[in-house]
């Protein structure tokens, strides 16, 4: 599956439950989504797995994959189309051994530092941030804004996302600062209008 980076969907169980996960989902997918991740802290595994399953249904034919945050086991139990994990969830190379080849997998990067020990042969893309402070995650990193985001994506190996705090009106300078995309999820979760929301971020 080619992996289009442009608009990463990641799911929030709060956030997305005014229209369900689902219909949030392919609303967001008919309005430009490319990349769709499962993230949810406190379901448990077997739960899940359900969700990922109903997901992966609904993604059907659209072309878009799916990837499990942060659950090794429900990422290769559920047939999703890959993992994103960060600094401490785990080893790239245990990933990858059980994910097999074909499998997209994803790290988050904070730091220059994190950058220069990359295990870049079993990624596939970085998620870079976060570019602003956002509630959405409690325990994220110091905020790099655009200058500190262009540091990272200049030092990358790798195909990036930018995450954290970004809306719409700032897809140009994500762009302009080299990433190949933005990962959002309350400018598309939780927005009266999910699909009108991504579109928002590729009006063409
Ligand atoms: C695309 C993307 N980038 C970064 C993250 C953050 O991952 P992580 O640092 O593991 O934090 P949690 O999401 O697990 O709280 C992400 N999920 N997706
Ligand atoms: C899941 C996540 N990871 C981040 C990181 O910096 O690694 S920021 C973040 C939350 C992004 O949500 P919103 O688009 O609502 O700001
Ligand atoms: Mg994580």
């Amino acid at each position: 599956m080619r992996l289009d980076l442009s608009l990463y969907l990641v799911t929030d169980p709060i956030l997305c439950a005014d229209h369900g996960l689902e219909k949030t989902v392919v609303a967001a997918v008919r309005g430009g989504a490319t990349v769709i991740q499962l993230r949810d802290k406190h379901a448990d595994d077997g739960e899940l797995i359900d969700q990922a399953r109903r997901l992966k249904a609904a993604l059907a034919g659209s072309g878009v994959p799916l990837i499990i945050n942060d659950r090794l086991t429900v990422a290769v139990e559920s047939g999703a189309d890959g993992l994103h994990i960060g600094q401490d969830d785990g080893e790239v190379a245990a990933a990858r051994a059980a994910l097999g080849e074909q499998a997209i997998l994803g790290l988050s990067v904070q730091t220059l530092e994190q950058m220069a020990r990359l295990d870049v042969e079993r990624l596939d893309y970085l998620g870079l941030g976060p570019v602003f402070a956002t509630p959405s995650k409690h325990d994220h990193a110091a905020p790099l804004g655009f200058e500190g985001l262009a540091s990272l994506v200049a030092a990358s190996p790798l195909p990036s996302v930018a995450i954290g705090g970004l809306k719409a009106e700032h897809a140009e300078a994500v762009r302009q600062a080299g990433a190949q995309g933005l990962a959002v999820i309350s400018a598309i979760c939780g927005m009266p209008d999910p699909e009108a929301a991504a579109r928002a971020f590729n009006p063409n």
